[in-house]
């Protein structure tokens, strides 16, 4: 009687040849005709990549709304227990001196124009160089102007993200430096969206937590001085240079200019004023420090004191002094906006009275050394895993809000 062994101690039957083994090109036909690709819809909705942004009125008539907003944000101006009341009061006065000034640059802001291009154009290259987290998908969110954070959330979700399938977002402040009345007070706002729309009506936990299908949120929140945007910059600034004359070309004096802060908001401790003079820095270093170079403040507002110095009184103070090549440089903005076209364009130089020699270097708008920056900063985000920056964690120390502690807890606890 043959003797039956327990099966593991059977030998092991010899391996069929494989009857279906083909040559390598066959393979790759077969495969290609029978395993679906790895598209959009089997890998989920890919990856949201939302601009954020302050926003402008794209037309005149949409300056009254746009500073309403503007004036009814108490992360930008803190107005206490009337902020609902004084905000719409002073906006409404304010609004046809400024409709005049957004009339005087073509009828409206371009910044819309320029963040959908920039965030379409950043998410193909994207597509190409993070394969693994495509597709990229471009979603621009303003404070204050259309699309606002309330409509980008709700066509996100209606795009197939979050709402019980999950999926990633990445929130990239389009300043590079943060402050909390801007970067700070942008990522509140979506905070509020995103507890309103996926928030504890969906179940969702408040820390942040996304098992139960709301959308991962990360953030990139600063950028001061990435390389790639210090390149863009410098090549915007040597073009600029060349149309000096040679023999003066090295003493143009460059005027970096950065938005105002009032000092009630510095001395809260903000980190802009030392991450624009980080950004500053590393454009300096980039150009070999072959200029002078000094940092002045624009776009102050109201009667409290603002961060300075001013830069039209730095124009006028360096022409009295007999320092005729000036050049400006907008430095914490990345496209134009009235600041740009309407007060260095049109009152700055203008009103120098030396139009020839104080000049402006341009804004990056679409400049692809720019957007491939976005790209590169993109990816490296994407593959690093973290939520946000370490500094995010910190507020400042005269901070007092609460949106401000519990939105930072909510990025900063996202579990990717
Ligand atoms: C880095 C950029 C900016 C910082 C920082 C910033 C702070 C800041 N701004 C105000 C008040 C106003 N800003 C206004 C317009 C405006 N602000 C920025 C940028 C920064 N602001 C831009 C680009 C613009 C213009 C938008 C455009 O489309 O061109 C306005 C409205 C215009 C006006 O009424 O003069 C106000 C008001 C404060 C109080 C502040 C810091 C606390
Ligand atoms: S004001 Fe800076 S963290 Fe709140
Ligand atoms: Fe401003």
């Amino acid at each position: 009687m043959a003797l039956r062994l327990p099966s593991a101690l059977r030998p092991l039957r010899p391996l069929r040849p494989l009857a279906t083994a083909k040559p390598l090109a066959q393979q790759a036909r077969w495969l290609a005709a029978h395993v679906p690709p790895v598209t959009q819809s089997s890998r989920g909705p890919g990856t949201a990549m939302v601009f954020l942004n302050m926003g402008g009125p794209s037309t005149v008539d949409e300056v009254g709304d746009f500073l309403s907003r503007l004036f009814s944000d108490a992360d930008l101006i803190p107005l206490g227990r009337l902020q609902n009341y004084v905000g719409p009061l002073i906006s409404k006065r304010r609004t046809p001196k400024i409709q005049a000034q957004y009339q005087a640059i073509g009828g409206g802001s371009p910044i819309r124009k320029w963040s959908e291009h920039q965030c379409e154009e950043m998410c193909k290259l994207l597509d190409e160089i993070s394969p693994e987290t495509a597709p990229h998908k471009p979603y621009v969110a303003f404070r204050y102007a259309n699309p606002l954070t309330e409509e980008t959330y709700r066509r996100m979700l209606a795009d197939g993200f979050g709402g019980g399938r999950g999926g990633r977002a990445v929130a990239f402040t389009q300043y590079p430096q943060y402050s909390c009345s801007t970067t700070g007070s942008s990522l509140n706002e979506l905070w509020k969206w995103r507890q309103r729309l996926e928030g504890k009506a969906a179940g969702a936990p408040l820390d942040g937590g996304a098992a139960d299908g709301t959308i991962r949120w990360s953030v990139i929140d600063r950028w001061p001085a990435h390389p790639g945007l210090v390149e863009a910059f410098a090549q915007n600034i040597e073009a600029k240079l060349l149309e000096y004359p040679e023999d003066r070309r090295d003493k143009v004096v460059l005027l970096f200019s950065a938005h105002s802060l009032p000092m009630s908001v510095v001395n809260r401790g903000d980190p802009y004023p030392a991450e624009v003079a980080a950004t500053v820095h590393a454009v300096m270093h980039r150009l070999n420090h072959a200029n002078p170079w000094r940092l002045c403040y624009q776009s102050q507002v109201g009667p409290q004191p603002w961060l300075g110095p001013q830069t039209s009184t730095t124009v006028e103070d360096y022409i009295a002094k007999g320092q005729k090549d000036l050049l400006l440089i907008p430095i914490a903005f990345t496209s134009d906006h009235i600041e740009t076209l309407f007060e260095l364009d049109e009152e700055v130089i203008g009103g120098s009275g030396h139009a020839e020699t104080v000049k402006r270097v341009d804004s990056l708008n679409g400049s692809p050394v720019f957007i491939r920056a976005l790209a590169d900063l993109a990816k490296d985000h994407l593959a690093s895993g973290v939520s946000c920056s370490v500094q995010m964690g910190l507020r400042c120390p005269g901070c007092k809000s609460e949106r401000c502690a519990e939105s930072k807890k909510f990025f900063a606890n996202q579990r990717l």
